[in-house]
């Protein structure tokens, strides 16, 4: 027994030191050093999700804008320079995500937009892009308005209490897509009555909880544990097969669960954040308000598209919400091809580069006081490189939901600061890294009606 114990020991040394015979190249790039093989796996232990941000922002300010780092076997080039990132993100060919991470998001996603690569990948994205003409987008803004009315009025019934706003805002954006992108209406005022909201986070925090447990990486070890078992969306969604021929059921199904959680996540988010900022900058809410004034004056119709390409002040309100908070804060490519980045680098087929726009965001090289909110910086026509500022990815496989998120924002907000005022209850907060950005302690802010007495009095 002790003979082939030792002799299965051997074989394993054998093919291990094989394995970094023919896959381990050594590090050329700056960064975190760790064991062949395993990399720096072994430090990661015990790192909760809301210390991923500060390690690796730890790391930018050490080594600079492009490091490296290897987790069992696989390597991670992080790239945070805008320059560097141009021929990665603008690549036609390098279009595969990251080999790790996306396959934890495969229960969620299944093979769908997010997620597929190759011919797949290409045909889908050709035949739902039309999907997100302006002209189709410009037939959902009525949806938005009248949900987000609802949300309002659910909203100012509190009557200036302490609100945790988050389950509101998640609700809001999910009826917003069910009606707009699925053509179902949701009665519910209440989202933990809702099963796919439920499920979808439950998804989220599981992979989340994968991503930082590293003896969870290998897929049959995953299955064993009990979390895996809650991350099936599969049998939520069940469409009639009345169109036969271009795409299966399965086919299906991994797109409307891919757009179902990518068309409502990401944006509640954003809007949580921005809550959180206006509440806290009540000079900016005074600014954002009065363009709505100029706009509307005391018609208090829903936002038409004209009236959104009006919001010049609001948008830049947004897109400074998504540099300081982008709610998607890392994102990965799996390089096919040998990539040259610049004269002197080139990454190697077979890396995963990682993007962390939340970093590329705060960069003081591209940013004046970067971990200020000032929405003036985006002024338009102020210049700037155009990878510095990337909360949709960039690219051929940038967001595909860019505009409809953009669309949903603006007519959120508009509704929202026009019939209320915010103030703030939670001051501060402590992010948390997941596949959407997050805090650690709910968001609380207490809603007013909008009117001059209340401005005054919250101005005291
Ligand atoms: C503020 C809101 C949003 C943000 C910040 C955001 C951000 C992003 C980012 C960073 C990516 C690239 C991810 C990667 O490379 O892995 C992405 C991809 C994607 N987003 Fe969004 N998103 C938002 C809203 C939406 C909405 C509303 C939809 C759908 C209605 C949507 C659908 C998608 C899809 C399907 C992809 C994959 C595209 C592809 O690979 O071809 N997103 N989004």
């Amino acid at each position: 027994m002790v003979a082939v114990i030792l002799c299965l020991i051997c074989v394993l040394l054998v093919l291990f030191v094989g394995y970094l015979a023919i896959y381990w190249k050594p590090s050329r790039l700056p960064g975190p050093r760790g064991l062949p093989y395993f990399g720096i796996a072994f430090s990661m232990i015990g790192i909760t999700s809301k210390d991923i941000i500060h390690h690796l922002m730890k790391w930018f300010e050490e080594y600079g804008d492009i490091f490296e780092f290897q987790i069992l076997g696989q390597k991670y080039v992080f790239v945070t320079d805008p320059q560097l990132l141009q021929p990665i993100l603008s690549s036609n060919t390098n279009i595969t995500k990251g080999r790790f991470e996306y396959s934890f998001f495969r229960p969620m996603f299944n093979d769908g937009l997010i997620i597929s690569d190759g011919d797949k990948w290409r045909t889908r994205r050709k035949l739902l892009t039309p999907s997100f003409h302006f002209k189709i987008l410009e037939t959902s803004i009525e949806s938005v308005g009248r949900n987000t009315e609802e949300f309002v009025s659910h909203l100012l019934k509190s009557n200036g209490k302490a609100t945790e706003i988050e389950d509101h805002i998640y609700l809001l954006t999910f009826k917003i897509i069910c009606e707009t992108a699925m053509g179902v209406k949701l009665n519910t005022v209440d989202n933990q009555q809702n099963e796919y909201i439920k499920a979808s986070k439950i998804c989220h925090d599981s992979t989340v909880y994968r991503y930082l447990r590293i003896w969870l990486f290998p897929d049959f070890i995953y299955r064993l544990c009990k979390v895996a078992k809650n991350t099936f969306l599969d049998n939520l969604l069940e469409l009639d097969d009345s169109n036969p021929g271009l795409f299966t059921k399965s086919d299906i199904r991994e797109e409307v669960d891919t757009f179902m959680i990518a068309g409502h996540n990401p944006t509640a988010a954003a809007l949580k954040f921005l809550h959180f900022l206006l509440a806290n900058h009540p000079d900016v809410q005074e600014k954002v308000h009065d363009e709505q004034v100029e706009i509307y004056g005391d018609d208090k119709r829903t936002p038409t598209a004209q009236d959104l390409h009006k919001m010049i002040y609001l948008e830049m309100v947004i897109k400074e919400t998504l540099r300081l908070y982008p709610s998607i804060p890392l994102y990965s490519r799996l390089l096919d091809k040998d990539l040259q980045i610049d004269e002197k680098t080139i990454i190697p087929a077979g890396c995963n580069v990682a993007v962390f726009n939340y970093c590329v965001h705060r960069s003081k090289k591209h940013w004046d006081n970067p971990e200020e909110f000032v929405p003036e910086r985006f002024v338009p026509g102020i210049e700037r490189h155009p990878y510095s500022f990337i909360p949709f990815s960039a690219g051929p496989r940038n967001c595909i939901g860019q505009k409809y998120a953009m669309m949903e924002l603006k007519t959120i907000m508009s509704t929202l600061v026009r019939q209320c005022w915010l103030e703030p209850v939670s001051t501060s907060m402590t992010l948390d890294y997941g596949i959407t950005l997050s805090s650690t302690e709910p968001i609380i802010v207490k809603v007013f009606p909008r009117n001059e007495t209340q401005k005054l009095v919250s101005n005291e």
